[in-house]
C-alpha cells in the first residue's frame, strides 16, 4: 500500500507537470532566462526564505519526537545557509529589493499562519512541497539539460538536485508521512489541501518572478 506522501504526490502531479513546463523552469534549465528576472526571483527568495526559515523552526517546536525538532532547526539552518551563500553568489548588492512581491507574501503568511495556527500536521504538510518540488524541479533539470559546462544558472541546478539535499527531503517526507500513520480521516485531508495548496503557490512564485509581479498600488 502506498504511503501518503506517494498518494499526494500522484494527486499534485499535474502541478509539478505545470511548473516543469513554466518558461521560468524551461529556459532556467536552457541557461536563456533572462538575468533580470533570475534577479527577481532570486531577491525574492531570499526575503522568502528568511521567513521560511522561522516557519521550519516552529513546525521544530511544535514536534514531539526530538530527532524531528533537530531535523527541522537544522534545516531551519543548515539548508537555509546553503541557499542564502548561493543566493549571495548570485545577487548583486545594488538590486536588492526589501519588499515581497503580492505572491511571496501570500506564501510566507500562509506558510506562517500553518505553522503558528494549525496541527502539526497540517504545518508539515504545508511545509513539504518546498522540499519536494525543488528536489524534483533540480532532478528534472540535471537530466534533461545538455548544457552542464555553460549554462549561468548551474550552481542554482547543483544545489536541489544535489545528494545533499535528496537526504534531507527524504526525511521530511519520512517524518511527515509517520504523522499520518495515526491521524484522523479529518486531519488527513486539511493535509491534503495543505500540500496542494502549497504546491500552487510553488508555481506561482516562478510565475510572479517571470512576470516581475508588481504591487497594483
Ligand atoms: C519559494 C521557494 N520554495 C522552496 C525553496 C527550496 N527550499 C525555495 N528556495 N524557494
Amino acid at each position: 500500500m502506498s504511503n501518503w506522501y506517494e498518494k499526494i504526490n500522484l494527486k499534485t502531479a499535474h502541478i509539478l507537470e505545470q511548473i516543469k513546463a513554466h518558461r521560468f523552469i524551461q529556459e532556467l534549465m536552457a541557461g536563456t532566462l533572462p538575468k533580470d528576472i533570475f534577479y527577481f526571483y532570486i531577491n525574492q527568495d531570499a526575503i522568502y526564505l528568511s521567513e521560511y526559515k522561522k516557519v521550519l523552526a516552529q513546525i521544530g517546536i511544535k514536534c514531539y519526537d526530538e530527532n524531528d525538532t533537530q531535523f527541522f532547526l537544522n534545516a531551519a539552518t543548515g539548508i537555509i545557509n546553503v541557499e542564502n551563500a548561493l543566493h549571495q553568489n548570485f545577487l548583486n548588492q545594488e538590486i536588492i529589493k526589501n519588499e515581497a512581491s503580492i505572491t511571496c507574501e501570500l506564501y510566507i503568511s500562509y506558510l506562517s499562519r500553518m505553522a503558528h495556527t494549525k496541527s502539526l500536521e497540517e504545518g508539515l504538510a504545508a511545509v513539504l512541497p518546498c522540499f519536494t518540488i525543488y528536489q524534483q524541479i533540480g532532478d528534472y533539470i540535471l537530466a534533461n539539460q545538455t548544457n552542464k559546462n555553460n549554462n549561468p544558472y548551474q550552481d542554482w541546478i547543483n544545489t536541489y538536485g544535489g545528494e545533499a539535499f535528496a537526504n534531507s527531503v527524504k526525511s521530511a517526507i519520512e517524518i511527515t508521512n509517520k504523522h499520518t500513520i495515526k491521524a484522523s480521516h479529518e486531519s488527513i485531508n486539511n493535509m491534503n489541501k495543505a500540500f496542494e495548496k502549497a504546491s500552487k503557490l510553488e508555481w506561482m512564485f516562478w510565475d510572479s518572478a517571470y512576470n516581475k509581479e508588481s504591487w497594483k498600488i
